[in-house]
């Protein structure tokens, strides 16, 4: 939510009330760009604005039966100004209301009270249509709107007469445009402390419900099943991949795109998406910081509305190749000090991020350097300038490419739309209801618990005399991912291929089951070809090349080696740059302490002996043996290897 206004001709427009509030009416309009609720209370005016890209979905409900034994005595009874609402089809509708309820679900910018900034909180507004007297009419109404919004969201064109005609009826088949087919979701369940399975049904499917975004999941066995289902599955029957772990299981997913024959039509057809379980999380933050996402408050919400927004942003990978592999990664490689930490800390998997703290201490105490030699391809036309915005007061020059200046593609062209149809409706009400989402959950079940609390925050309504208690709308429990009524809970059409309880894969649809392999040299790889040299050949005379003893070199084309690890402030998605970190031995362990202090912020590139060359390949001979050579936070290994950007070839979801 934001002050901007809301431009362009109203889509729909009504006005609302709220009972409980005399001489104050709402004018909601619906336009283009987003929905403007004006409230105008005893002569003053105010205007909300939540933007269409904040807006995930939205639902038609209808309020529910009461039980026979609710009463207001019955240690039972459902609580007055509670209303409880059920799907439009189901047979435990309230008869007597007559009223048809649109909830619109959005995830709006707020100012972060705590700390500074911005952060993501989810809200709801519910639209209670009941100006006709009869339920069919006012669900027509509230349809027209759903249909509108969902519409918009996905910016598709409104079925022309919809909006225009009052006698035109909103069926299935006006929403038929905009069916899409689902998500593949791929889940480690072994990623960083172990809770993505936790995670995902808890924080991600209530939004994915909210959004109607169905998907199969798809929980892996063992290291190289996700690998091994993209690579050898029909993946064209899904819209996009997402996976739900940490770097690895991504690392796996996108190099099973590559053993693809058809790779070039994978990577295009299919963005990619993350929510980040895993101990690092370097892309899921890269991804968010790249579009300005207030990440840190709620990764994982930040990360789901990537997931559901779905924007195609292009992303560069690398083609890294060793003696015996070629691979494409999306992150890092890394010899040296922070490989070392990467690899060694695997022991402290438990603790989740800390662990690379932890180990980082134990390798600075026991310091290594490593010998060897290094070339590198500059990226041409950049300069030794002053670093840009990442650190203020900073002194020393940095090497640094200018900006390439890539737009993201707009995604919201202007799209006809017919003209406004102001409805009969009066007596409708309206709700606005906030919900900040500490620890991410927007489950509805969640919300009961702190009933009490939430209904002193929000409008409490009267009993509006038609038999319908109102108050703080609540979803049926069925609709929750804690609800009894499925241990998973999936959004209609979604399936689930999990562990059973005795550990059995209930795969059921997409082919047999995967067998472990071990990856090995034979394993086939397809993608771009290479411009470089083979390994065995040498270098071209106009690379650069630095020799000695050096304690770390790590590359990197993400701005985030982890969700704490602000490695390449100045890297973007899509630049078609290495970053290139460079510390050779010399530099004292105060120095690295201070080098390794400043990699949550980007200030570790003040210390001196740190070298940031922008590249676009190189090629590492390690001489001193005994180290850990890491791609992707993945030991590949341990001798030469070489790596060179190819600029644009993957598709990750972003807002
Ligand atoms: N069911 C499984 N059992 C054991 N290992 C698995 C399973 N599924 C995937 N793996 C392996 O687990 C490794 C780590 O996974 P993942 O990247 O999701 O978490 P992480 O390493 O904690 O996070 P990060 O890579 O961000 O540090 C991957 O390399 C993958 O091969």
């Amino acid at each position: 939510m934001d002050d901007v206004s809301v431009h362009g001709a109203p889509v729909l427009e009504e006005t609302f009330y709220i009972l409980s509030k005399k001489n104050t009416v709402y004018r909601v309009k619906l336009t283009e760009k987003g929905l403007s609720l004006q409230k105008e209370s005893n002569g003053s005016t105010k205007i909300e604005i939540i933007r269409i890209n904040d807006i995930v979905g939205c639902r038609c409900l209808r309020s529910k039966r009461r039980s026979a034994g609710s009463c207001a005595c019955h240690p039972n009874a459902i609580r007055r100004n509670n209303l409880r609402v059920v799907d439009e089809n189901s047979s435990e509708q309230d008869e007597k209301d007559i009223s048809a309820y649109l909830y619109i679900y959005a995830y709006v910018l707020k100012k972060n009270r705590v700390k500074s900034g911005q952060k993501r909180e989810r809200m709801t507004i519910t639209l209670r249509f009941r100006s006709f007297d009869k339920y069919d009419d006012n669900m027509r109404e509230a349809q027209k709107w759903r249909l509108a919004v969902k519409c918009l969201i996905k910016n598709k064109a409104i079925p022309r007469g919809i909006l225009t005609s009052e006698d035109s009826q909103v069926t299935a088949q006006s929403f038929s445009h905009l069916e899409e087919r689902k998500l593949l979701v791929l889940l480690n369940p072994k990623s960083g402390p172990g809770k993505a399975r936790e995670i995902f049904q808890q924080r991600v499917v209530p939004m994915l419900a909210e959004a109607e975004v169905c998907f199969d999941l798809h929980v892996t066995k063992h290291a190289n099943y996700a690998r091994d289902f993209v690579c050898t599955k029909n993946i064209y029957q899904w819209r996009g991949l997402v996976v739900v772990g940490g770097d690895g299981i991504m690392f796996e997913v996108i190099n099973g795109l590559f053993e693809r024959e058809d790779w070039q039509k994978a990577v295009k057809e299919l963005p990619i998406g993350v929510i980040p379980c895993g101990s690092g999380n370097g892309l899921a933050k890269a991804i968010s910081y790249a579009v300005g996402e207030p990440y840190d408050q709620n990764p994982v919400l930040i990360s789901t509305l990537s997931v559901i927004k779905c924007r195609c942003t292009p992303m560069d990978l690398v083609r890294v190749e060793t003696k015996s592999q070629f691979l494409f990664s999306f992150l890092s490689v890394g010899w040296g000090l922070l490989s070392d930490i990467d690899i060694e800390s695997e022991r402290l998997r438990a603790i989740g991020g800390q662990r690379f703290t932890v180990w980082s201490v134990a390798r600075l105490i026991g310091l290594r350097t490593y010998r060897g030699r290094l070339w590198y391809l500059p990226v041409a036309g950049c300069k030794v300038q002053s670093p840009q915005n990442y650190v203020s007061g900073l002194t020393r020059s940095v090497s640094h490419c200018a900006e390439t200046g890539n737009k993201p593609p707009d995604i919201f062209p202007p799209s006809s739309y017919t003209p406004v149809h102001p409805s009969r409706s009066y007596h409708d009400s309206i709700d606005v209801h906030y919900r900040p989402l500490q620890g991410g959950y927007c489950d509805e079940d969640a919300a009961t618990d702190s009933l009490s609390l939430e209904n002193s925050l929000v409008h409490t309504l009267e009993d509006s005399g038609d038999g319908v208690e109102s108050g703080r709308p609540r979803l049926d429990s069925y609709y929750s991912a804690a609800s009894r009524h499925s241990a998973y809970f999936s959004t209609a059409g979604s399936e689930y291929r999990s562990l059973a309880d005795n550990g059995s894969y209930m795969g059921v649809q997409g082919g047999g089951d995967i067998q472990p392999r071990r990856l090995n040299s034979s394993v086939r790889m397809y993608g771009p070809p290479s411009q470089l040299p083979a390994l065995t050949q040498p270098v071209p005379d106009h690379w650069s090349s630095i020799e000695g003893d050096f304690v770390l070199v790590h590359a990197s084309y993400q701005s985030h080696l982890g969700s704490d690890c602000l490695f390449a402030p100045n890297s973007k998605l899509a630049d078609g740059v290495i970053w290139l970190l460079v510390i050779r031995a010399g530099i004292s362990r105060s120095q690295l302490l201070q080098f390794l202090l400043g990699l949550s912020s980007g200030t570790h590139l003040l210390v001196p002996q740190a070298e940031m060359i922008p590249v676009t390949a190189f090629r590492l001979e390690p001489e001193t043996s005994g180290g850990h050579i890491t791609v992707d936070g993945e030991a590949v290994d341990y001798g030469p290897i070489q790596a060179e950007i190819m600029p644009n070839l993957a598709n990750i979801m972003s807002m």
